[in-house]
């Protein structure tokens, strides 16, 4: 199996509209992702699949029908965090015995304010069940907690933490970063300011659009590496005008509805309190979608 890094989906998944799991769907979007986007590899369990709003077993499951669907043809990563300590390391055992998973990740603990030891202590405490390699996943905006480059150090030099999933628009903390941690893994996860991350070098972006886009935001990152900043800059314009449509009609919903008018046979609903997309936002999705299509490379 390839070295992690390039273009990596943030796995939507399918749910029934009674919020159960689409195991079907969910597959079809597996393949999806790997057969028509030729994705660099899957996130399983981030916030695009609407982890924190499921059950552990739920969660299991989808571990357990990715693995199965993506028959390591692509690296997956699975996300285990969340604020239920016992919970994570329950899901990494779990992880760790589907042996299917290149690496784990789990976010940063949110809601209660834990104080840094305890973040530490958390991460610790989740390498040693998983007894595999992990990525943080670091996600101010949503979950309140800013690491500082100081903080990054103390958790990188925890063994097995191989790198972060660094979703802040902080150029400055993600310089400091790459220039501090040459070994360490970053992947970007803003997917709209995918180009300035590539040309801080990082090693790959993670994001919930490429489930959808990702033939153009590999334009994005095979330009910027080779350095023709125009191609890359043309390339990020196509990407945001899409997902700047995306955001103001619903993200995921969107998202999921054009993996529908993609040709993906899945039921697609999100899981509540997130709301469906009214008929007029469906409408509005079909003409989001035709244009991306417009702008997708062939
Ligand atoms: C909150 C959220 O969904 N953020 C996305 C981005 O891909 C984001 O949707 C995109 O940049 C549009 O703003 C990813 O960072 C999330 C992600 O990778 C995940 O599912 O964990």
């Amino acid at each position: 199996m390839s070295k992690l890094g390039g273009i990596i989906s943030a796995l939507l998944v399918s749910y029934n509209t009674d919020g159960s799991l689409d195991e079907a769907g969910t597959r079809a979007i597996v393949r999806y992702n790997i057969d028509v986007n030729k994705i660099d590899g899957l996130y399983v369990g981030g916030s695009t699949g609407e982890n924190f709003l499921i059950d552990t077993e739920t969660k299991k499951r989808i571990f357990e029908i990715v693995a199965d669907e993506a028959k390591g043809e692509v690296p997956l990563i699975a996300q285990v965090g969340g604020i239920n300590l016992l919970e994570s390391l329950e899901l990494a055992r779990y992880v760790k015995e589907l042996g299917a998973y290149a690496a784990v990740s789990a976010v940063t603990p949110f809601y209660y304010k834990f104080s840094f030891a305890e973040i530490k202590e958390y991460y610790r405490r989740i390498v040693e069940a998983a007894e595999l390699d992990l990525i943080i996943y670091s996600i101010p905006l949503l979950t309140g907690v800013n690491l500082s480059l100081k903080q990054f150090e103390e958790l990188f030099n925890i063994p097995r933490i191989i790198g972060v999933k660094f979703t802040a628009a902080d150029f400055y903390l993600l310089e400091r970063l790459r220039g501090a941690f040459p070994d360490k893994l970053i992947f970007f996860g803003f997917d709209e300011l995918l180009l300035p991350a590539v040309i801080y070098k990082v090693d790959g972006a993670i994001g919930s659009t490429y489930n959808v886009d990702a033939p153009l935001a590999k334009q994005v990152f095979a330009k910027a590496q080779a350095g023709d900043l125009d191609g890359a800059r043309d390339a990020q314009a196509k990407l945001n005008n899409f997902i700047d449509q995306v955001l103001e009609n619903g993200l995921y919903q969107t998202l999921k509805e054009s993996l529908r008018l993609g040709g993906v046979d899945a039921a697609l609903a999100v899981r509540p309190p997130m709301s469906q997309l009214t008929e007029a936002q469906k409408e509005r999705a079909k003409e989001i979608f035709a244009s991306l299509k417009a702008d997708l490379p062939n």
